[in-house]
């Protein structure tokens, strides 16, 4: 007999501990799979914000870099930003979920995600023994950014152009958790913002990633009711051609596809309000959320 089922059956003042171990055995054949393989995770909504749920997400970071997975964050801080700025009396607007960006606007950005955002994460990671580096896309050419396509509606909003991968492989090989702040800038020195969600995309395809994750403040991709535990490039035009998706949601999700596209094997969509939800997703039997697929009905279905 399997000797965590005897121990259920012989002892009940056993069973809880058995469970827990049969629980922390699970993540055994995972972290055996990812050593060594890199996950970059989009930090936003509630996580970024919850004190509980702010340390819940920085236990698990902290715990995937301690065995083995080179863990790279690029975090948003869009609802900070606007905050700030409306203290200065700036408003914000935003065209397809991108926030237009004039010069006070980038001003604030780079203050609030370089200055504040980044630095907060950086010391709350440290609090819980992962050690981080906080990183713009302005250090050693971290983003090299180019006017993004709809620039005369959103001003200073740019493009990826280029990542250096040579400098977040360099802080993950001496074992540091490097946190990206999506500003970026281009090669007449203007500074530009980047929508966090493109800015991870962007850094996950350069650094051939295991896995990109976002972690945001909903359950999924959610359609009436229902939260889809997959969808597809062509159901998901079809739902922002709709309204379905709309919002902040829509560059989320275009830059999935954009990743998926670009090489990298498995795209997740995580509830940051539920705790743990990042350790359930990548060492339980359930995944969680919802993942993108090139297309529906084929053997990436299976969960990561
Ligand atoms: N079909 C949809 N399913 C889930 N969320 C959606 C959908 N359409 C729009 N949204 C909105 O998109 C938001 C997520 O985008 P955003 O606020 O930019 O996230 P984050 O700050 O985590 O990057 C959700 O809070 C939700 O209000
Ligand atoms: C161009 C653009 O919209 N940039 C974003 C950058 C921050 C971000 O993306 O934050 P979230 O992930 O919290 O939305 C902004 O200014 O809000």
């Amino acid at each position: 007999m399997n000797p965590l089922c005897s121990e259920f059956t012989s002892s009940s003042r056993k069973a809880p501990e058995a469970a827990i171990g049969q629980v922390l055995i699970e993540a055994l054949p995972y972290i055996r799979k990812f050593e060594g393989k890199t996950f970059v995770i989009k930090y936003g909504g509630s996580a970024m914000k919850d004190e509980l749920l702010k340390n819940s997400f920085a236990q698990n970071v902290t715990l995937l870099r301690k065995v083995g997975i080179n863990v790279v964050l690029v975090h948003g801080g869009g609802d900070a930003i606007t905050r700030t700025a409306e203290k200065l009396g700036l408003v914000s607007q935003f065209v397809h979920g991108k926030r237009v960006t004039d010069n006070d606007m980038i001003t604030v950005v780079q203050m609030t995600l370089a200055g504040k955002v980044n630095q907060d994460i950086v010391r709350l990671l440290s609090e819980h023994g992962g050690k981080a580096v906080g990183v713009t896309g302005l250090d050693a050419d971290t983003i090299k950014a180019v006017p993004g396509p709809n620039a005369e509606k959103l001003g200073l909003v740019g493009d990826v152009e280029s990542i250096n991968t040579d400098y977040i492989d360099l802080l993950c090989r001496a074992g540091l958790i490097p946190v990206i702040a999506p500003v970026g800038y281009d090669h007449n020195g203007n500074i530009y913002n980047i929508n966090a969600d493109d800015a991870a995309s962007s850094i996950a395809i350069a650094l051939k990633a295991e896995k990109l994750i976002y972690v945001s403040d909903v359950e999924g991709i959610q359609v009436g009711e229902r939260i889809l535990k997959t969808i597809c490039k062509a159901e998901a035009a079809d739902f922002i051609e709709q309204g379905i998706i709309s919002g902040g949601m829509i560059p989320k999700v275009l830059s999935a596809f954009k990743t998926l596209d670009g090489g990298v094997r498995k795209i997740h969509l995580i509830d940051g309000k539920f705790t743990h939800s990042l350790l359930l997703e990548i060492f339980t039997h359930e995944g969680i959320g919802t993942q993108f697929i090139a297309e529906q009905d084929n053997d990436q279905q299976e969960n990561r």
